[in-house]
């Protein structure tokens, strides 16, 4: 655990940039700080490895105060990853990679092995390993950045703004990663970021900061959108946070069975198997898109389908299922199970009454629409 025993940072000039923080990040979890910009994030999370020096209070490392640890011995066992890796652009990108093991000593041989190994759990083709960050994508490098800070296998990752450079769909992307990435390793991680998705994303415990270095809340990220402890967070974590907590919840989505079609089926079935409009063409059991009868031909093709729409799993968030039914065009929001394979539809308003049957607590008959799992129909 790393903890912030009333730690404050005031730098020369009077700027009081942390303001006597008292936090836990427990073992093996992520802790993220967030809040606006200059509010101390990237000096809290620098006083850590210290690369700045708190001005009082301590910060302690498995109890041990690290003003006592030697900072090469400190730093040894943290791993730290900045915004858009923070590659030396004049090494390759195994060479930046083994930084750290070459540091410790490590012959040239097995640094390097290394490094290539981490390539691959950082999901970067072997090819990359002689290339100069220059040729990468911004997203390849963050990567890069994150296999860097995992070389030694530090238990302790610090991450300032890690996925910011980088455009909304990579983002997405290296998070989801980051998250089974963490799921495998198991780090302690404290991570920086100002926006409020990403902490609420991938935090199991949220820090929010207010500008002078004050810590206002420190909750998960439930806890937070529901009850964010005044009106500066309420503000910071935003208005749509209702919505947002629905990712929280996870209910018993009212699974519909859902009449498909095969490619090759004849028009006239798909005709009579669809509704409002809309058949769910599917192959295998598992679904490919959305056909509308204005668009058939003499039989369905998998070219003309449209899936259109989010995906749910059976099980998972009510946001997930209220978004798959919200951004369907038929409508009705394809379910799946975890292997991917179709287990029918479901509607906004029956996920709106599962919604409301969890925010009364009432645990009687499911809504009058959305009686759980039907097997779906097959064709
Ligand atoms: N070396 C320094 N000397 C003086 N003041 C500093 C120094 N570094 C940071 N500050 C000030 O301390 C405050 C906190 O800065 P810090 O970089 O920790 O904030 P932050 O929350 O990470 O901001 P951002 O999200 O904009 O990066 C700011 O007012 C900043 O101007």
């Amino acid at each position: 655990m790393i903890r912030f025993e009333k730690v404050t940072k005031r730098y020369p000039g009077g700027t009081i940039a942390v303001d006597e923080v008292t936090l836990d990040a427990p073992t093996g979890a992520i802790t993220v700080l967030v809040g606006p910009s200059g509010c101390g994030k990237t000096t809290s999370l620098r006083m850590v490895n210290r690369m700045i020096e708190p001005t009082s209070g301590r910060i302690l490392l498995d109890d041990t105060d690290t003003a006592r640890i030697p900072e090469p011995a400190l730093r040894r066992g943290i791993g730290y990853v900045i915004q858009q890796g923070g590659l030396f652009p004049h090494q390759s990108i195994e060479r930046n990679i083994a930084t750290v093991p070459l540091l410790l000593g490590w012959e040239k041989k097995r640094a390097y092995a290394r490094a290539r190994e981490l390539l691959e759990v950082v999901g970067l083709p072997a090819e990359m390993a002689t290339r100069y960050p220059g040729q990468l994508s911004g997203g390849q490098q963050q990567r890069v950045g994150v296999a860097r800070a995992l070389a030694a296998d530090p238990p302790v990752m610090l991450m300032d703004e890690p996925f910011s450079a980088v455009d909304p769909v990579v983002r997405t992307q290296l998070q989801d990663e980051f998250l089974r990435l963490q799921g495998e390793l198991g780090k302690t991680i404290i991570l920086v970021t100002h926006d409020i998705d990403e902490a609420v994303k991938l935090g199991d415990l949220v820090a929010v900061l207010r500008v002078g270095g004050r810590l206002a809340q420190v909750a998960t990220p439930e806890e937070l959108l529901a009850h964010p402890a005044d009106d500066f967070v309420a503000d910071f974590v935003g208005r749509d946070r209702g919505y947002r907590a629905l990712s929280f919840v996870e209910g018993e989505v009212p699974v519909q069975a859902e009449p498909t079609v095969a490619p090759g089926d004849g028009a006239d079935l798909a005709r009579s198997r669809a509704v409002d409009g809309w058949v769910l063409v599917a192959e295998d059991g598992r679904p490919l898109g959305w056909l509308h009868t204005d668009w058939l031909r003499a039989e369905v093709s998998a070219d003309r389908v449209a899936l259109g729409g989010t995906l749910a799993t059976q099980g998972g968030p009510l946001r997930a299922a209220l978004d798959a039914a919200l951004s369907s065009p038929s409508g009705r929001g394809v379910v799946v199970d975890g292997d991917g394979r179709l287990l029918g539809t479901v509607r906004a308003r029956d996920v709106l009454a599962e919604v409301e049957r969890h925010r009364t607590g009432s645990t009687g008959q499911a809504p009058a629409q959305g009686r759980p799992t039907q097997a779906p129909v097959q064709t």
